[in-house]
């Protein structure tokens, strides 16, 4: 792909009087991790559903994939936040990674259905779930059902990885497995990644840069850059202290800030 994964310029959402953010810049490049955080309302998954064509911008303009968001929605791959599956599903594993196939590309024929199914068996293998993949997604556990969801996602082979929180309510196992497998693949690939999150330290090795969005101000630079106390400070209006502690980083002071310390729990049921 030549040029940006994903580019914006001088874009801006409002709802009404309130502004989630404007005059947004940002070029990500193919292979790049950005992640996005911010406090809850500050337009994270706001940002997501413009990318994927189901929000349009208030003014400005955004490139994905080297198309307008929405219209190139077979080289664009989306992880969801984890949701437990109703665990009445009959839905196999396999099943719900096809899901990510553009049915047209394989055709009807046996030849079609013959390269479907190992398409299909490869992406499986790609997040370890091939041992629970012929079993129905309702009664496989959080973490099997979001491994499946990043099979879903990568099988079509994207250009561009948009994902909503895919490590909320994982334990940190899992959240090590997700995250590694998309780490690995936008090194092998080159897919370019945009991931929202509440917590930084399970893919802060990973960020490249990162968008910080807080009451529609923002700031985009490396980690190092933005995660200062500073700078955070600044976005929040108000005194935050941020700790490097090892390899983590916390953030305490900022009102409904990062949740860096919030528990999750894995999500045995189903949210309606
Ligand atoms: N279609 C809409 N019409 C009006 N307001 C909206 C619409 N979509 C989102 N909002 C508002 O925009 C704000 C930002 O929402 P968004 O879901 O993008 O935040 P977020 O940063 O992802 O939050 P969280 O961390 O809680 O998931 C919220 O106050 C939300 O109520």
């Amino acid at each position: 792909m030549n040029g940006a994964a994903i580019e914006l310029t001088d874009a801006a959402l409002r709802f009404g009087d309130r502004t989630l953010w404007s005059g947004l810049d940002l070029r990500v490049e193919p292979g790049e991790f950005l992640a996005v955080l911010g406090p809850n309302g500050s337009g994270k998954t706001s940002l997501l559903r413009v990318l994927l064509g189901l929000q349009p911008l208030s003014a400005g303009t955004a490139t994905v994939a080297g198309a307008r968001p929405g219209r190139a929605s077979e080289r664009v791959g989306y992880v969801p936040q984890q949701r437990a599956m109703d665990q009445g599903l009959t839905l196999r594993g396999n099943d719900l990674v096809g899901l990510g196939l553009d049915g047209h590309r394989w055709g009807t024929g046996l030849l079609g259905l013959r390269k479907r199914r190992h398409k299909i068996a490869a992406a499986v293998e790609s997040v370890g779930a091939t041992s629970f993949a012929s079993s129905q997604v309702g009664r496989l556990s959080g973490g099997e059902q979001q491994r499946l969801r990043v099979a879903q996602a990568l099988i079509g082979d994207p250009e561009v990885l948009l994902c909503d929180e895919p490590l909320a309510s994982l334990d940190l196992t899992h959240q090590r497995v997700v995250s590694g497998l998309i780490d690995a693949r936008r090194r092998a690939a080159g897919t370019a990644v945009l991931f929202v999150t509440h917590e930084i330290n399970p893919v802060l090795s990973y960020v490249d840069r990162v968008l910080y969005l807080v009451d529609g101000r923002f700031r985009i630079g490396t980690p190092e850059q933005v995660m200062t106390s500073a700078t955070l400070s600044q976005l929040y209006g108000t005194q935050v202290e941020v700790l490097r502690i090892g390899d983590q980083i916390h953030v305490a002071g900022a009102q409904s800030c990062l949740c860096e310390d919030e528990v999750h729990h894995e999500a045995d049921e189903p949210v309606p």
